[in-house]
Parts: C-alpha cells; structure tokens; sequence
C-alpha cells in the first residue's frame, strides 16, 4: 500500500498492493499501522455502501459538521467515478482547495478524505457501487452537512451533465453563508493610498 499526497493538506490517494495469480487478485484494503506509519491516525467506526444506477448521477457534496467531523477511505468497487473533494477546514494551509480525479474498479486505488474535507462524486459509467471506510466519528444526522453540487463559491466543473441529483443536495444552503472565507474578499471600495 503506498500513499501519496493530494491539492489537500492530509488527504492521500492510496495505491493498493495487488498480489496477482492465475485465480486472480488480493490486496489489503486497511492497515492500521500502514496508516499511522504514513502519518494517517485512522482508525473506522463505520462501513458504508451505496449503488448508483445512471451515469452522470452526481452523490454530494457533504460532510459531517464539528465535533462530529467524518474522515473517510472511498474505494469504487463497481464503475467508475469523477471524485472530487473540498478543503473546509477554515484553518488548513490548503482550505478551499479541490482535489479531483478519476476513481473505478480495478485501478486498485482509493481516496482517503480527511474530517472537515467534503466529498461528492459524479458517476462516469452506470451501476457504480461505492465503498466507504468511515472514521472519526459515526453518522450523526444532525451534523450531516453539505452544498449543492453547483455552489458558486467552489465552481466544481462535473465532466457530465448531471442526470440525477437528491432533492437534499438540490436544496444545501450557500456555503459561502457559512464559510465567508471562501467568497473573494470584496475589492476595496477605494484603492489604499
Ligand atoms: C451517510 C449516511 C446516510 N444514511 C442514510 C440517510 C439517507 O436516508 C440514506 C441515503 O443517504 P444519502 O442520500 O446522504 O446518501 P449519499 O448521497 O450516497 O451520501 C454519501 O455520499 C457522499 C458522496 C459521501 O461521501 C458520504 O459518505 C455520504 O453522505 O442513508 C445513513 O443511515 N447512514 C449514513 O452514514
């Protein structure tokens, strides 16, 4: 298992370890100390699936509020997928940042996501099947958070256009209301002298 770094702080692509034979492929999928020796105290509470039927299908963009913040190891199963992640941690030297890139069966790779980092994806094939290692902490319904696809103040550029979408991620408010920083800061009404 080998990892390497993203646009964002402590978000890592992992490259897993396929051991090949005639019958086929195994690899590790987690390893506690594989991860703490990468630097990765992550440690899953929760496992999650979800199906996909319909290319262009768009799941997020959500993540899990303070103090109950989510960290999470994704890995496509099924498919493939455009995966994109924003840093919302207010404090992070990459805050605001995107990371995007291809995920699907077979490339024997997976996306660790950090807690304050959300995470939304838009499928590239149908019947994806999605796989979620969840850590820090469990779903709690009232922290579960999000914003639309679409939010002006991260401009995500989806490779397709979108064919289905819920009505909860239609309906996140602006994220820019709740993370200021995010906005451009608004030209100086009069140049400084
Ligand atoms: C996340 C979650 C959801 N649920 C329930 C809530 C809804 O009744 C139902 C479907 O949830 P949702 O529409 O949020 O499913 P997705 O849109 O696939 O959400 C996921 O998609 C994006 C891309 C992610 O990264 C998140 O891990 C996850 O939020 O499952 C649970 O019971 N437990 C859970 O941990």
């Amino acid at each position: 298992m080998r990892f390497e770094p993203t646009a964002i702080a402590d978000a890592r692509i992992v490259r897993l370890t396929a051991h090949r034979d005639d019958r086929g492929a195994f690899a590790r999928t987690w390893c506690r100390q594989t991860f703490v020796d990468a630097g990765i105290a992550f440690d899953f509470v929760q496992a999650n699936w979800s199906v996909t039927r319909s290319r262009g299908t768009i799941r997020g963009m959500h993540f899990q509020r303070a103090p109950h913040a989510e960290s999470k190891l994704v890995r496509i199963t099924r498919g493939r997928v455009h995966d994109v992640i924003v840093d919302l941690r207010a404090d992070s030297p990459t805050r605001g940042r995107l990371h995007v890139m291809e995920l699907g069966e077979g490339d024997d790779t997976m996306l660790y996501v950090p807690a304050g980092v959300a995470h939304g994806f838009q499928t590239l094939t149908d019947d994806v099947t999605v796989e979620y290692f969840m850590g820090g902490e469990p779903y709690r319904p009232e922290y579960y958070d999000g914003f639309r696809p679409d939010d002006p103040a991260v401009a995500i550029r989806w490779p397709l256009p979108p064919v289905s979408v819920s009505d909860k991620d239609l309906s996140w408010p602006p994220l820019g209301q709740r993370f200021p920083w995010l906005l451009p800061t608004p030209a100086l009404a009069t140049p400084a002298l």
